[in-house]
């Protein structure tokens, strides 16, 4: 640029361009700078004169500056993990808020319950953090990203394909493939292994099976390859998190991360495009049939949620059981869009994509990008945390022998030494399981932050500090689980935690695996249903052990809560025992 002018201008201004006076010109540009860039800096501290005064109450450890706290993300994802987590005992004792900075973002945690429920019930902090942001190369304006008027409306349209009575048509497809997980890890004998592979493999084929409604046959990339690339995804955009100059686009584009996210999008659109593609030929297909035979309202529905063979028919009692059963020990009253169990209608009563497809056919209610970025975003969050939470379920089995014991007691109960499908019905009676599970997610949440921005300034209950607007709010799960006032010895796994009389006397948001309040996880029933039937299936098969101490697994700081050390488990073929003459419970 000063080339330029210098040489642009040679011929005017020749003699005064010396090389002293080019120093001089050098020295006013940053005698200008200077005191710009410090006007500038003033009146940046100004405008958030209110977000410090609010941040200098909050507790946490002293930043540097410019770089803030950002040295705290260094080394590797297990080191960050345990310098956060450590240092959030130090300041955040007992479910008090405390801070930390990257570079000039203020960042609070909140682990209080109360504090928690201001958030997450309100429908005005719905904002999801601009750390978020990295995820929009990938999936667009998906329902975990969206937000205000199209979230709103995505949300009341996709919420009701996670209804009850379309997740009882997939019982089917949840056992056909939780006995080819069976299956495949035979192959591993009695050698220990890492069963994430298994589990990535089997959660992401069920969401093609059920949500999606195609073949996993007819992909071209298996399941394994998908959840593979979508991992390297997660460490990408985990690092944007952490290393402070990766943040802004421009310096990250010249990274060869940026080169090596534009690879792996490129794989993982290609899945979904495919999945589209067939869906919508099949769809148009149909809708032609059934305008040559002139009976288009009945035939262009897609495969309708119907209950399938395996299941015997189900009566209303039922459902309304469900509703509890798999809202995780929820307290009555409670209730999100997911627990509505109005009449839906039979139009409504859809599968994911075949509902998408069509409201996608007149382009009135949905794009085919639209569809396509909520496709990306129920692939992602549909496969990656089911597969965390069974491998952590499936390591605990293992160095709890006592535990699964119990567990297998109470299937021998439920099945006894038959081989048969589990029904609907049999989830229902699951509950030491259930407990099981959900005790897993308290102490190993797969998401273990949940981030939003304030777009005002709320007060907390816990204390009387109030957060400030335009900072990000980090709802801890993972602490929040592990608050000794809440769980009396939080390091020991005990699935009685969720005993009835426990959860009644608990405060709602002192458990929240799956979020909570209008933003709350629209796939919890999905999980919970496909997470008892592949551990079950897995149980009756399997006596598993492990042989690492669950005080030394290494937990690794991501999106995703996994263990760095790998989910390394053993397994050895299972003979049930005869179902007893009388039933009795587990509990
Ligand atoms: C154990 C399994 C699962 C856990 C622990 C889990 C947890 C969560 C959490 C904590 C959130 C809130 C995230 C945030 O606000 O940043 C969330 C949102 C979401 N989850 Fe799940 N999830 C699970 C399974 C699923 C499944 C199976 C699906 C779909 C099939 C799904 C789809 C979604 C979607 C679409 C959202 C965004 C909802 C919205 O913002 O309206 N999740 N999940």
């Amino acid at each position: 640029m000063l080339e330029f002018l210098i040489c642009g201008m040679s011929t005017v201004v020749e003699p005064i361009l010396t090389p002293s006076s080019l120093f001089s010109v050098t020295n006013a540009f940053f005698y200008l700078l200077i005191p710009i860039a410090a006007l500038w800096y003033a009146y940046f501290r100004m405008c958030r004169k209110r977000l410090y005064e609010l941040a200098a109450e909050i507790p946490g450890p002293k930043g540097l500056p410019l770089i803030g706290n950002a040295y705290e993300f260094m080394g590797d994802s297990n080191k960050i993990f345990e310098n956060i987590y450590v240092k959030s005992f130090e300041y955040a004792k007992d479910g008090a808020p405390a801070k930390l900075w990257i570079g000039p973002r203020l960042i609070v945690f909140l682990t209080d319950p109360r504090d928690v429920e201001i958030i997450l019930s309100s429908s005005v902090y719905i904002d999801k953090a601009p750390e978020y942001r990295f995820f929009q190369p990938w999936l667009g304006n998906g329902l975990l990203i969206s937000t205000g008027e199209t979230w709103r409306a995505h949300r009341k349209l996709i919420a009701p394909t996670f209804h009850l009575n379309v997740l009882k048509s997939f019982m089917g497809l949840f056992n056909t493939n939780s006995r080819l997980a069976v299956e495949k890890m035979r192959k591993e004998g009695t050698k220990a292994f890492d069963v994430h592979h298994y589990m990535s493999e089997a959660t992401v084929e069920i969401l093609l099976e059920t949500a999606m409604g195609v073949d996993k046959g007819t992909q071209e990339a298996s399941g394994f390859e998908y959840a593979a690339a979508v991992m390297k995804l997660c460490d990408i955009l985990h690092l944007r998190h952490t290393k402070v100059w990766m943040r802004p686009d421009f310096l990250f584009n010249m990274t060869k991360y940026a080169k090596e996210q534009v690879k792996l999008l490129d794989f993982v659109h290609g899945l979904t495009i495919n999945v589209m593609a067939k869906k919508k030929a099949a769809f148009l297909e149909n809708k032609q049939a059934a305008l040559e035979s002139g009976n288009a309202g009945d035939k262009t529905k897609t495969t309708e949620a119907a209950p399938q063979k395996s299941e015997p028919a189900t009566k209303e009692k039922e459902v309304t059981d469900t509703v509890k059963g798999l809202s995780f020990g929820q307290s009555s009253g409670l209730k999100d869009d997911l627990d509505v169990d109005e009449d839906i209608g039979e139009k409504k009563r859809q599968a994911f994509l075949d509902l998408l497809i069509e409201s996608a056919d007149n382009g009135n209610v949905l794009t085919d990008k639209e569809v396509r970025e909520q496709v990306d975003t129920i692939m992602f969050e549909g496969h990656d945390t089911t597969a965390a939470g069974s491998s952590f379920f499936l390591c605990i089995m293992g160095v709890r022998p006592d535990i699964q014991e119990k567990v297998v007691e109470e299937l021998e109960q439920i099945f006894g030494d038959s081989d048969r499908p589990c029904t609907f019905q049999d989830t229902l009676e699951m509950k030491y399981l259930e407990r099981c599970i959900m005790e897993t997610l308290r102490m190993y949440p797969p998401v273990p932050i949940i981030a939003r921005e304030l777009q005002q300034e709320v007060q907390l209950k816990s204390t009387n500090l109030s957060v400030p607007a335009k900072c990000t709010v980090i709802i801890g799960t993972l602490k929040l689980h592990r608050n000794p006032k809440i769980y009396p010895n939080p390091e020991h796994f005990d699935p009685d935690n969720f005993l009835p009389e426990k959860t009644s006397n608990r405060h709602y948001y002192a458990f929240v695996p799956f979020s909570a309040g209008p933003r709350s996880c629209v796939g919890r029933k999905y999980a919970m249903l496909k997470l008892k039937i592949l551990l079950s299936t897995i149980l009756r098969n399997y006596k598993v052990y492990s042989d690492i101490p669950q005080k030394d697994w290494k937990l690794q700081a991501d999106i995703i809560l996994k263990r760095s050390d790998g989910f390394m488990i053993r397994l050895e073929p299972r003979k049930m025992k005869p179902k007893p003459a009388t039933v009795a419970t587990a509990n």
